[in-house]
């Protein structure tokens, strides 16, 4: 099949050249011409793991191309899939303007019967919308649909290639057809429904799995105060097949370009229909809150932060992306440094997009783990990248001016720690001040 995709960000991107390796043609598109070049030339302007050698080889297999002109990649496409952002409105709202600019230039490229698909996450109503939208400018067949996308950033090729389902939400056999047959080499689990039903599982879905992390947060915050150990919990409760053992990692809270919007985003979509979703709302606030742990337990371990030297490792929102919109690690340095500190910080690939955000003179940027830690009051873990998991905690403990290790991810053994010679503070979980409080029953 012929498919064009409009947005080469890390959907667009990564879903295009999924569909190149499946034997397709295909066409990128995006107004962005630097990002353009870079993909012409061979490079690759995220950093996603497997992207580059998928790009090179498919480019000289002939059956991916990219370019700023959508007119130039619309008329042989049978498949036309919009993958362009949809980012929050100050009020929470999706910010419709791209896609419906997108939808308004392929109403102008179209030139005869094509399936438009919706990639990007969208409220529920938006696919009407796009085919109101392309109508305006094109009086030929098409047909629309909802095609959402569940890959997580680090690991997107392996999602896209190995998905747990596809949904497809058309209301024409033809249209369900095509995309049916586009994905079958994919897996089995397809699911064909209307085009609201699948925009709304793409919601559901983000607010399930940010549901479960605030739960667990909330679990880990209760342990910390009682006691237990958080990871024993999670292990316990996600054996019962019921409840399922992922997304149960305690720690700092979600961050990234979708649980943040998505969730928001949700909020409003009920609020517009007069529906007050409370239990979404919550899960918002506990995340908003649970960053500051490590604040907290920095002011506890230092006595006061003001005038230290903090080391943070890990600046992404999660490991193996250099994505950092949305991640924890933004606010909680922007308070270390309201608090007077000087903050030395190291991410093995996202340096750069994070300075790009947020820059100030009290952050250093430094070279290595260890250098962050040299002559540090305290080191805060904020991202589990493998490469901190597995550092020389000896070596660690002999860099640092006090031996203080708070780990927002609870990547470290405890006892491995403590034998370094670290205090350490994990998230629930009984660390350098392990608490075994007298629990009062009666
Ligand atoms: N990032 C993820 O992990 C992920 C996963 C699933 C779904 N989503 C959803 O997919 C959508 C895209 O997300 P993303 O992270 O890839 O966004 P992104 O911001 O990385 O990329 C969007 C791209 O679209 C381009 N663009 C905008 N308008 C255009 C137009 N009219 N023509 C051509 N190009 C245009 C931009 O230049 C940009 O390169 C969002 O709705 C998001 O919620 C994202
Ligand atoms: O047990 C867990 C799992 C994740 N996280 C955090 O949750 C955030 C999101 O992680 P993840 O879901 O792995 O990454 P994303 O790339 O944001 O992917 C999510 O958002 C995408 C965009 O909508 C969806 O397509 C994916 O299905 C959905 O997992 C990150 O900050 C993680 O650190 C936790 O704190 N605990």
């Amino acid at each position: 099949m012929k498919i064009t995709v409009i947005g080469t960000g890390y959907v667009g991107l990564v879903s295009g050249i999924c569909y190149a390796e499946l034997g397709h043609d295909v066409y990128c598109v995006d107004k962005d011409a630097a990002k353009i070049n870079t993909l012409q030339s061979g490079g690759i302007p995220i950093y996603e793991p497997g992207l580059q050698r998928l790009s090179l080889k498919n480019m000289d297999a002939g059956r991916l191309r990219f370019t700023t002109a959508l007119a130039e990649a619309m008329p042989e496409a049978d498949i036309v899939i919009m993958a362009v952002g949809t980012p929050s409105l100050p009020s929470g709202e999706a910010d419709m303007s791209y896609i419906e600019a997108a939808a308004s230039e392929v109403g102008a490229a179209m030139n005869g019967y094509k399936v438009i698909c919706v990639k990007s996450t969208v409220p529920v109503g938006t696919n009407e919308r796009v085919g109101r939208i392309v109508r305006e400018r094109y009086d030929g067949p098409f047909d629309t649909a909802s095609l959402p996308e569940f890959l997580r950033e680090g690991t997107a090729v392996r999602d896209t290639l190995h998905p747990d389902r596809i949904v497809i939400g058309t209301d024409g056999s033809r249209a369900a057809r095509i995309l049916s047959d586009l994905h079958r080499p994919l897996t089995n689990q397809i699911v064909l429904t209307d085009i609201r039903s699948a925009e709304m599982i793409k919601y559901a879905s983000n607010a399930f799995l940010a549901t479960k992390i605030s739960f667990i947060n909330e679990i880990a915050n209760i342990c910390e105060k009682v006691g237990a150990d958080v990871i024993e919990v999670a292990k316990g409760m996600g054996l019962d097949n019921r409840i399922g053992g992922s997304f149960l990692r305690a720690g700092i809270g979600y961050g990234g370009s979708c649980f943040p919007k998505d969730t928001k985003a949700l909020i409003q979509i009920a609020g517009n229909v007069e529906y007050d979703f409370k239990l979404l709302k919550s899960v918002v606030e506990v995340n908003k809150q649970q960053r500051f742990g490590v604040l907290d337990k920095l002011g506890k371990a230092l006595g006061d932060v003001r005038g230290t030297t903090v080391g943070v490792w890990g600046l992404a929102f999660k490991p193996e992306t250099d994505d950092v919109r949305e991640a924890p690690a933004l606010e909680i340095i922007e308070q270390l440094i309201e608090s007077d500190a000087t903050v030395k910080v190291y991410d093995p690939i996202a340096m750069a997009n994070f300075k790009r955000t947020f820059d100030h003179p009290r952050i250093v940027w430094c070279d290595s783990a260890l250098d962050t830690a040299q002559d540090s009051d305290a080191l805060c873990l904020l991202t589990e990248w493998k490469e901190f998991a597995a550092i020389d905690l000896g070596a660690v403990r002999a860099a640092l001016a006090r031996p203080i290790l708070i780990d927002g991810r609870n990547v470290y053994d405890v006892q491995r720690v403590r034998e370094a010679g670290l205090h350490y503070y994990p998230v629930g979980r009984p660390g350098h001040e392990a608490y075994i409080p007298e629990l009062i029953l009666d």
